[in-house]
């Protein structure tokens, strides 16, 4: 058994989600369906899930929302006319979304998430919808029904295991087909929290891990993922198979065509994944298996830049002989509640590299000065243009001179490396440059390899 999953790029417009039907009918396999929201139609459109951050937030601002639920239902509208249901097919979805604000939530994030979570809730519905007035043995099956718990924060949720004890219980019939709605769970408390943004891959992993699915097809908009980002390559390489450990750190680090908590259920239960293209289902896309056995096609798989961090540098003589130097900053930053993702350290000096996306100024003047009081650093110094470039390859720990090639092409280009940090696995390396230089460097060690 298959559990297919399809992004909301795939399942846009009529003719997308024909397409879809075209793929999951064409494998009796293919029995456990992911959907996402309608995505985007074209360049300008907006994603059903940011008209429905909007309609919450018009919600929690007492604004009027008329314009909004009509612009949102207008979306399943048109799929669903496209198929020829007609408007009392799908009054129950209109009932739904005009709803909304009537329900009870503890707060107004539990009530962003239930809002954000109806993207996929209601196009799952149409989807079984359209395969029953297709005449296809079709069954919306809801999280709440199926019992996929989730706990932490209601906008970025974490399953919980005792899901996978649910989702063993589920009967599928040999026939039928499972339309699931990607990206959110239930709270033990039975309110809806969703994952972070692009999470219906997670629930994909999640339940071709509870159902013990023999794959797990991720169905995009590109063939499989690519050696680098198209936005900064163009027409850049398909990888053509991948270990998990290379994904996720690709993931992790800016390949957003998958996202980097979906690993972690399907590496658990081991199910193979494959990244596959709508729009040329043939094409055999991009595997993603594990380690064992896996023999590399080249030296680097991805390469990848992210932008979003600052840095804090710190120099002080004779650090590493001061017992609990780095203890007491993890607890300046502890107590603000700010996490850090990098640490690289010398023997006089330390850098440390945060998410710009937890971080103020407010709180940027709070933690330096504390740290300065309490540390009393020879230089303390807030570099907030810090870009960090990732290569990845289970190739490049047997080759010799792979560092060195990276580093002398970016100095032949005037790129100076900020941090440079291989991790013990030797399957990537970390590069820290300014901001601006980040495309650059991309486009430069992409060459180096892919050519
Ligand atoms: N390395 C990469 N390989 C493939 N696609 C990438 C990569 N990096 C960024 N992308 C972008 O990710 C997009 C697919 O992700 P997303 O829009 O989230 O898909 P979906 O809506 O199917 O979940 C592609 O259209 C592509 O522009
Ligand atoms: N619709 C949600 C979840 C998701 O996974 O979407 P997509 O498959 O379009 O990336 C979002 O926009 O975040």
């Amino acid at each position: 058994m298959k559990v297919v999953k399809f992004g909301g790029s795939s399942l846009a417009s009529g003719p997308s989600v024909e397409h879809a039907l075209r793929i999951i009918l064409s494998d009796s396999q293919r029995q456990v369906v992911v959907v996402s929201a309608p995505g985007k139609r074209n360049d300008k459109d907006i994603k059903v899930t940011d008209l429905l951050i909007k309609y919450a937030n018009s919600v929690l601002n007492k604004k009027e929302t008329t314009k909004i639920v009509q612009q949102i239902f207008s979306r399943y509208q048109e799929i669903g006319h496209y198929f020829g249901l007609n408007d009392d097919h799908l009054e129950q979805i209109k009932n739904i979304l005009m709803a909304l604000p009537e329900q009870d939530y503890p707060n107004s994030d539990y009530l962003m998430a239930a809002f954000k979570a109806h993207g996929e809730r209601l196009n799952a519905r149409l989807i079984a919808l359209i395969l029953q007035h297709k005449g296809v043995k079709a069954r919306f099956l809801d999280p709440v029904d199926a019992g996929l718990i989730v706990t932490g924060e209601p906008n970025d949720a974490l399953v919980n295991p005792e899901s996978y004890l649910n989702l063993d219980q589920v009967k599928i019939d040999p026939d039928e087909r499972i339309i699931f709605p990607g990206f959110f769970g239930i709270t033990p408390s039975g309110n809806i929290a969703t994952f972070s943004r692009g999470g219906s891959d997670i629930t994909g992993a999640i339940l071709a891990r509870g159902f013990h699915a023999d794959l797990y097809e991720n169905f995009t908009d590109v063939n499989g993922i690519f050696a680098a980002n198209p936005h900064i390559i163009s027409h850049p390489q398909s990888i053509r198979k991948m270990t998990y450990r290379e994904m996720r750190e690709l993931s992790y680090a800016g390949f957003s065509v998958f996202h980097d908590e979906a690993l972690i259920p399907a590496i658990q239960g081991q199910i193979p994944i494959n990244v596959k293209n709508t729009n040329e289902p043939d094409n055999p896309g991009t595997m993603i298996v594990p380690e064992k056995n896996f023999a590399p096609d080249n030296t680097i798989t991805g390469v990848t830049s992210q932008k979003h961090f600052s840095a804090l540098y710190l120099h002080k003589y004779l650090l590493n002989k001061e017992a609990g130097f780095t203890l007491r900053i993890l607890q300046i930053l502890y107590k603000h509640n700010i996490p850090y993702e990098h640490m690289p350290s010398g023997i006089d000096d330390i850098t440390i590299i945060f998410n710009n996306d937890f971080l103020n100024d407010q709180l940027i003047d709070q933690i330096c000065n504390k740290i300065q009081a309490t540390i009393n650093p020879d230089q303390l110094e807030w570099i907030d243009d810090y870009a960090i470039i990732m290569i990845v390859g289970e190739g490049m720990k047997k080759e010799h001179g792979v560092s060195r090639k990276i580093l002398d092409s970016l100095d032949d280009h005037d790129i100076t490396p900020r941090m440079i940090n291989q991790g013990a696995s030797q399957i990537s390396m970390m590069i820290g440059t300014k901001k601006e230089k980040a495309d650059q460097a991309v486009k430069i060690i992409y060459h180096q390899f892919f050519n």
